[in-house]
């Protein structure tokens, strides 16, 4: 006889987890399935780690522009264990005790899809075939894809899997990639010791950004003594010994040596060995779904997927949020509502995400350029973050700038990125703006504090005009 519950989801990342939360809210049973650990990618690997990481450097970067106070060496040793610290030493017994809590069966093992509604589970002690009476929900998150360079993945390369986990800290270390993952453990592993080279394939950093971000944060690597490498590329890999010096063969025909090597040029979706043939979804491809986060094509619509699988934004906050509609979708559909009115709105906004680097890099909705691909009827106001009073406060040099998209027609926030110390507590006022399209002439009675650096509002609001 099979185990039966209303809601199976597979992967127990925060994505998962959520839709856990939400659906036994909503009155349904629920099981996850877990075959590493309770929590994720993001709480062991990826978003936890790496902030813990980042975090003393930049502190440390607030102590340097502060004058009268001092800044012995960081203690590596002492950063690593917070690091551990943060992860729960990788041990997950709190993420577990708390889907208990919610309460819904944690099932430690590997999930596959096994037909429709059909859900079989490896684990430790066999094989269990579980079914779902609404919904199963595919929540297996992302995994770091490896270019196909000649000799490196016999190289066995540090993927933010390793980064983020580090004992120790290279000599010298060679980062390939120039997006999030590259930027920000660049800076962390240099804050920490290492001698990094930053090997970026086009023109400049943070490529999906407004461009003066990266341009920014390559002069403030510059300025730290990373150095960054643009229109670059790796044409072959050699590492004779295991773990021992690496070297990378360059498009612009010279080598450079290394003694570790971190791989940061992307994720692809973990659908390996998911079944998703057995419903006859493709098996190497994000699951695509709809607004309501039910996956298309599939009869009865009994499959979801939320998070990183479904491949819309690679990022906690909006895989959780995802996971709400979605757990609320299905209790809704439950009950015998076939349209319930929860959709995945925020998305089609431009999600909020913030670069945790020096200066911090944060932005939300789209950029110009995005804005003006989509035909919106754009202008663009830039203001210089370092002459808000509340910036020179923060510290001696303070330098940033600050981006707003306006839609002329509408007169609302389409984008707005910020670059600057400390910019990312700035974001979710950001974020309001431009989700709640609030009208440019009622945003400017939302009066900054002064002396704070929030008074960049109010300076971008009359550089508009008002
Ligand atoms: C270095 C790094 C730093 C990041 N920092 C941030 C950040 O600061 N902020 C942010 O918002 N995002 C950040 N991200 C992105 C964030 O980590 C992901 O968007 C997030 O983890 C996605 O959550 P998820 O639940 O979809 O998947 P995951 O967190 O990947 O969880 C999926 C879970 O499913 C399990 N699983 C997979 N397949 C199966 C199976 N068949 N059976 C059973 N279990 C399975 C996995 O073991 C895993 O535990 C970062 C990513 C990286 C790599
Ligand atoms: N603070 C945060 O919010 C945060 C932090 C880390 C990661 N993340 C998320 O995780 C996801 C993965 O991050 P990521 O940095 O791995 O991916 P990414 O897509 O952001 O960046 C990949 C980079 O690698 C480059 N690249 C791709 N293929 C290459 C190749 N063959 N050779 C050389 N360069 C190549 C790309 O041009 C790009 O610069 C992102 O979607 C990101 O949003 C978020």
């Amino acid at each position: 006889m099979a185990d039966e519950f209303d809601v199976i989801v597979i992967g127990g990342g925060p994505a998962g987890e959520n839709v856990v939360d939400r659906a036994v809210r909503g009155g349904l049973t629920a099981a996850i399935i877990e075959e590493r650990l309770a929590g994720g990618e993001c709480s062991y690997w990826a978003c936890v780690p790496s902030k813990a990481l980042l975090r003393p450097i930049d502190l440390a970067g607030e102590v340097r522009r502060v004058p009268g106070l001092s800044l012995g060496p960081i203690d590596v040793a002492a950063v690593l264990a917070r690091r551990d610290e943060a992860v729960g030493n990788y041990d997950d017994s709190g993420q577990a005790r708390w889907i208990e809590s919610v309460p819904a069966e944690l099932i430690r093992g590997h999930g596959r899809l096994d037909g429709p509604r059909r859900v079989r589970v490896t684990t430790p002690e066999g094989e269990r075939v579980l079914t779902a009476h609404h919904a199963v929900v595919l929540a297996t998150g992302s995994v770091p894809a490896l270019p196909p360079v000649p000799g490196l993945a016999e190289a066995n390369p540090w993927t933010s899997h390793e980064v983020t986990a580090a004992k120790e800290i290279p000599e010298r270390l060679a980062v390939v990639g120039g997006g999030v993952v590259a930027c920000e453990m660049a800076q962390a592993m240099h804050g920490l010791g290492a001698q990094t080279t930053v090997l970026v394939r086009g023109d400049g950093l943070l490529g999906r950004m407004e461009p003066f971000a990266g341009e920014m944060l390559a002069d403030s690597f510059a300025e730290a003594g990373i150095d960054v490498r643009t229109r670059i590329g790796v044409v072959g890999v050699e590492r004779p010994e295991p773990g021992g010096k690496v070297t990378l063969h360059l498009s612009d025909g010279l080598p450079l040596e290394a003694d570790e090597l971190l791989i940061a040029t992307g994720r692809r979706v973990a659908t390996h060995d998911l079944g998703l043939d057995t419903v006859g979804l493709p098996t190497d491809a994000p699951v695509e779904v709809d607004d309501s986060l039910r996956a298309t094509g599939i009869a009865d619509g009994w499959l979801y997927a939320v998070g990183d699988v479904n491949g819309r934004v690679l990022l906690t906050h909006m895989g959780k949020y995802q996971a709400r509609v979605c757990g609320d979708v299905i209790a809704a559909r439950a009950r015998g509502d076939e349209l319930p009115g929860m959709r995945d709105l925020a998305g089609g906004y431009g999600a909020p995400q913030v670069v945790f680097t020096d200066p911090q890099i944060c932005a939300v909705g789209r950029t110009e350029r995005a804005a003006r691909d989509d035909g919106f009827n754009v202008r663009v106001v830039d203001y210089d973050m370092g002459a808000v009073a509340g910036a020179y406060l923060m510290g001696d040099g303070y330098r940033g700038k600050a981006r707003a998209v306006v839609d002329e027609d509408r007169k609302v926030l389409l984008g707005v990125t910020f670059a600057g110390p400390g910019a990312a507590e700035l974001l979710h006022g950001a974020t309001i703006a431009v989700t709640a399209e609030v009208p440019l002439d009622r945003l400017w009675h939302a009066v900054p504090s002064f002396p704070t650096v929030s008074e960049v509002w109010l300076r971008l609001l009359e550089t508009y005009g008002l």
